[in-house]
């Protein structure tokens, strides 16, 4: 069962978290997306992405509150762009749904003002994290650490998505060091439509 609300996170940039938004879209009914902070807009928005994918309606996605053009770190798109990012802009939409998926910039300790970094919009929002991390070697590593960080925190994670192919020994580590369920691995798929997500499904039965 999806819990109400799911912060998705991930050990990296680009390690898959749109991806895996995207399937939670397809996999439960009555979900709302929404990415409160994106960077890299001049490239295309991560909403815009999931929307043209998965074919859904516009009213299943919530406008992001601070979206900077540049690809680099939100705290220096925020500098760039003289728009200082404040926690307290980042409120709670009202929901045409029961449920939302908010997507993270990047990992737990990217920075997004002076004395703010992504972990706190997880703690702020209070909602369970799933962690999105690369299933390839380095992900051991990469993956305690994120855990680590947001125990220390306080904030509940759900669970552990492994993307890239399968590595029976890298899930086995995380899951015994990390004392944390992965609850789907997800093979590299040779172009991402509406039919390759609905296949993948059972990957979040775990949820
Ligand atoms: N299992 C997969 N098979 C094929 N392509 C994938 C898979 N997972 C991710 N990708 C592709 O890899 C790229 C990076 O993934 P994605 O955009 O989901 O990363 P991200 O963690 O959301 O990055 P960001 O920090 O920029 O939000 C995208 O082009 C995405 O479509
Ligand atoms: C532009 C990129 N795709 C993300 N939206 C932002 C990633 C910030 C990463 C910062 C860092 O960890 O060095
Ligand atoms: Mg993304």
């Amino acid at each position: 069962m999806m819990p109400d609300g799911i912060f998705v996170t991930g050990t990296d940039t680009g390690v898959g978290k749109t991806f895996v938004c995207a399937l939670l879209m397809i996999s439960f009914e009555d979900t709302c997306y929404w990415k409160p902070i994106q960077t890299g807009s001049a490239e295309g928005t991560d909403r815009e992405w999931i929307r043209r994918v998965t074919g859904l309606p516009d009213y299943r996605f919530i406008p992001e509150v601070y979206c900077f053009k540049d690809p680099v770190s939100p705290h220096l798109a925020s500098m760039q762009e003289k728009r200082r990012i404040d926690l307290s802009n980042i409120r709670l939409p009202a929901l045409p749904s029961r449920k939302l998926v908010v997507e993270g910039a990047g990992g737990v300790m990217v920075p997004i003002n002076e004395d703010k970094f992504m972990l706190d919009l997880m703690l702020y929002l209070g909602f369970p994290v799933l962690v999105v991390a690369r299933s390839t070697l380095g992900t051991i590593n990469h993956t305690l650490l994120t855990i680590s960080a947001l125990r220390n925190s306080g904030v509940e994670v759900l669970g552990v998505i492994l993307n890239g192919p399968r590595n029976k020994h890298n899930r086995e580590a995380i899951e015994y060091y990390g004392n944390v369920r992965v609850i789907g691995e997800i093979e590299p798929v040779p172009r991402v439509t509406v039919n390759v997500l609905r296949g993948l499904r059972k990957e979040m039965s775990l949820l």
